[in-house]
């Protein structure tokens, strides 16, 4: 498996190693102990696996006092998936980190705590799947509004398609104003 870094601090891509065979390929999303060594020192309690259809956005989300670090693959299609900074005390804040993810490269995202997350669906379905290192809380999640002009994702879609809660998140400076 290789590691690489990023430019937000913690946020790192993972290329796990693939077993290729006539049958098909293996491989492993998670080993503790080799995540352990690459710097993924979680303590996981939830999985999730969510499916969408092209052109889906969900996001960007975080949990504002139990923050979920979230280890992300694709095992079906192909996602935009976006880490950004929202901390104002972080020397990266307002910067982001994308990445495509699919079931062709078999990249992972490791997210630590405390970064909004969100991805936009790709191919036709996408299967995504994400480890978390704290519960679901629904009184805790928080969110930002994918077009924030603060962040200037440069996301692949133009008219994604989202939920209605994620329609009506706030811009990054109305939530930074309303958490002073
Ligand atoms: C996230 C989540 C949702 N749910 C429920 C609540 C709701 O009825 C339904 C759909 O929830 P949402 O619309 O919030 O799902 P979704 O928009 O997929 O939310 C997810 O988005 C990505 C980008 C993330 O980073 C995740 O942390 C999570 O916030 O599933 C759970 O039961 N447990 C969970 O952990």
């Amino acid at each position: 498996m290789q590691i690489t870094q990023t430019n937000l601090p913690g946020v790192l891509v993972i290329q796990p190693k693939v077993f290729k065979d006539a049958r098909g390929f293996f491989l492993e999303t998670f080993q503790a102990e080799r995540y352990r060594q690459a710097g993924i020192a979680a303590n996981f309690v939830q999985d999730n696996h969510s499916r969408s259809q092209k052109g889906v956005l969900r996001g960007l989300h975080f949990q504002q006092t139990k923050p979920q670090g979230k280890l992300i693959n694709v095992s079906q299609g192909a996602v935009y998936d976006v880490a950004a900074d929202i901390n104002p005390g972080s020397p990266t804040f307002g910067q982001y980190f994308g990445i495509e993810l699919s079931d062709v490269n078999h990249l992972q995202l490791w997210i630590p705590p405390g970064y909004a997350h969100g991805f936009c669906v790709l191919s036709d379905c996408a299967d995504f799947h994400y480890r978390c290192t704290e519960y679901y809380d629904p009184q805790d999640e928080a969110g930002v509004l994918w077009s924030d002009p603060q962040l200037n994702i440069n996301w692949p879609i133009t008219l994604p398609l989202l939920s209605e809660k994620d329609k009506q998140l706030p811009l990054l400076k109305d939530l930074l104003r309303h958490s002073l």
